[in-house]
Formats: structure tokens, C-alpha cells, sequence
């Protein structure tokens, strides 16, 4: 992994973590093999779906969630357990929880967002793997108007948050109008409470 040098913060990318062609048949087989969710998001008193469809898997026991609503995991596959083992060894940190997004279309995207849930802890840890079409990660610092960076993440690409990141950036997967296939990303995560 390269240190993205991204100012106060800790950002890691490793741009061909797994191998291409593996990449892509991770994809592809992730895509048909889970059982995909369509979440209600609430704004402003009015309900939508959310633009992307997601799951989490985890340890038993374990609940996690984002936007007021609480997930219970399923347990873990033996696919994810080996990639899991594969970041762990990469970022030198354990992980309990994964949330799986599916980003259907260039419609499909993720707002603006720090993940800094309670349950995450202090610093909370953030690995994150990209698989099928590449999308570009946005970050915008909180405080500092000129701090924002853009990051294409690649098929079978790593990206390692941690540190303060949670707390100084926000991050988000913008809506292209581009015509651009399924992407898959997986963000393995540690709940600590
Ligand atoms: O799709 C991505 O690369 C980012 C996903 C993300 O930020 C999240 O699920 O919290
Ligand atoms: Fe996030």
C-alpha cells in the first residue's frame, strides 16, 4: 500500500491488491451470490431507496448501521472470510463487520458521509475493496475548502482509512452520467462496542 499523503489524515491505496482477472470474477460472483437488500433512506420526512443496494455480514451477535437504522449481519461466507483474512494480513488490523454495496449504473452512488459511528469507536478503521467498474472516491476535508482529492479506485484496488480520517473528511461515490457497468465494494469494519 502507498500512503496517499492526503493532509490530516490516513489514507493507504494499493491500486492492484488482487489480480485483475481475479477482481473481476470476484465480481461477478459476489453480484449473483448475494442476497442483495433494498434500504428505505429518510430525508426530510420523505422516504426513498436508497441509490445502491447493499448487505452486511459479520460476526454473530454483532449489529451495525448507518442513517437510523440498525442491521443484524448475516454470518460470513467462506469467500468473504478469505478476503477478510487477505486485508486484515494488508492492514494489520482485524475486522468483525463487512458492508457490501452494489452500485448498479453510474446512477447509482453514495453521498456525502464520514463513517464515524458510535459503535466504530474512537478512530475507526475502514478497509475498502473495489471490484467490477471504476469509480471515482471522493474526499473533502470538514474544515478547509481547498482540501478536497478524487481518487479513481480500480478494480481489485485496497483503500485503508484510518487515524482521524473519519473525523476531518467526508467521503462519497458521486452519480456519473457516464455509461459504466456494476461495481461491487466491500468495507470491512470494526465494531467496538
Ligand atoms: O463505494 C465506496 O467506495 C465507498 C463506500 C462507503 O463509503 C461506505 O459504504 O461507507
Ligand atoms: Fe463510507
Amino acid at each position: 500500500m502507498i500512503d496517499l499523503k492526503i493532509p490530516d489524515a490516513s489514507v493507504q491505496y494499493d491500486d492492484a491488491f488482487y489480480a485483475f482477472a481475479k477482481a473481476e470474477h470476484l465480481q461477478a460472483t459476489l453480484q449473483k451470490e448475494t442476497p442483495w437488500r433494498q434500504n428505505k433512506i429518510t430525508v426530510f420526512g420523505k422516504t426513498y431507496d436508497e441509490p445502491r443496494l447493499t448487505q452486511l455480514y459479520g460476526d454473530a451477535g454483532l449489529t451495525y448501521g448507518y442513517s437510523g437504522i440498525q442491521f443484524e449481519p448475516l454470518p460470513w461466507t467462506e469467500r468473504l472470510t478469505q478476503i477478510k483474512t487477505d486485508v486484515e494480513k494488508a492492514c494489520g488490523t482485524q475486522f468483525n463487520i463487512c458492508l457490501i454495496n452494489l452500485y448498479r449504473s453510474g446512477q447509482d452512488s453514495n453521498g456525502w458521509h464520514a463513517d464515524n459511528e458510535k459503535e466504530l469507536g474512537k478512530n475507526p478503521s475502514i478497509a475498502s475493496i473495489s471490484f467490477g467498474a471504476q469509480r471515482y472516491f471522493h474526499l473533502k476535508h470538514n474544515d478547509d475548502k481547498e482540501k478536497r482529492f478524487k481518487l479513481l479506485l480500480k478494480n481489485g484496488s485496497l483503500l485503508y482509512m484510518s487515524g482521524e480520517t473519519q473525523h476531518t473528511y467526508k467521503h462519497q461515490i458521486a452519480k456519473t452520467k457516464r455509461e459504466i457497468q456494476p461495481r461491487i465494494n466491500l468495507t470491512f469494519r470494526k465494531v467496538v462496542l
